[in-house]
């Protein structure tokens, strides 16, 4: 039986009018620095997993997003080193406000064939397909 940690991060695709999805860039320092990757944290205790992206949206980018604008798109579980992620990976359309890197990060609005031009971490890489198919090139 592995003994790896289980660990609840959540994420989301930001799609903008034009179909193309939002990736942020890892600042140096952190693991898998350097990788892009759809917004979100971890989910703190006591918080619900929407609770937990509507906070960091608002952290990481100053945008307001309402639960409702949230829907479950698929979710990534993968064998890290040091622990399991469990991540439920949301679409989201309607937001209040403008995306701003608040947190020094690089932000990119990419078409979902761009996809794969952007190294992200070993996780994510299955999402894409799914992300492919419902907002198609
Ligand atoms: N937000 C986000 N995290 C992801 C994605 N893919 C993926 O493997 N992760 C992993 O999920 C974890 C997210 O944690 P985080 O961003 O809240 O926290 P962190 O590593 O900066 O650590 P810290 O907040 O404890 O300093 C990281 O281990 C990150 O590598 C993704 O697409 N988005």
């Amino acid at each position: 039986m592995s003994s790896l940690k289980l660990t609840l991060v959540v994420a989301v695709a930001l799609v903008d009018t034009d179909n193309r999805i939002l990736l942020a860039q890892r600042p140096e320092g952190k693991q898998l620095a350097g990788l892009w990757e759809f917004p979100g944290g971890k989910v703190e205790p006591g918080e619900r997993p929407e609770e937990t992206l509507i906070r960091e949206l608002r952290e990481e980018l100053g945008i307001a997003v309402k639960e409702a604008c949230l829907a479950p798109l698929t979710f990534a579980s993968h064998a890290y080193e040091s622990f399991h992620l469990l991540m439920p990976l949301y679409i989201c359309r309607r937001w209040e406000g403008f995306v701003q890197p608040l947190e020094g990060q690089a932000l990119k609005w990419v078409r979902p064939q761009e996809l794969r031009a952007y190294p992200m971490p070993p996780a994510d890489e299955p999402l894409i397909p799914f992300l492919v198919d419902l907002l198609g090139a």
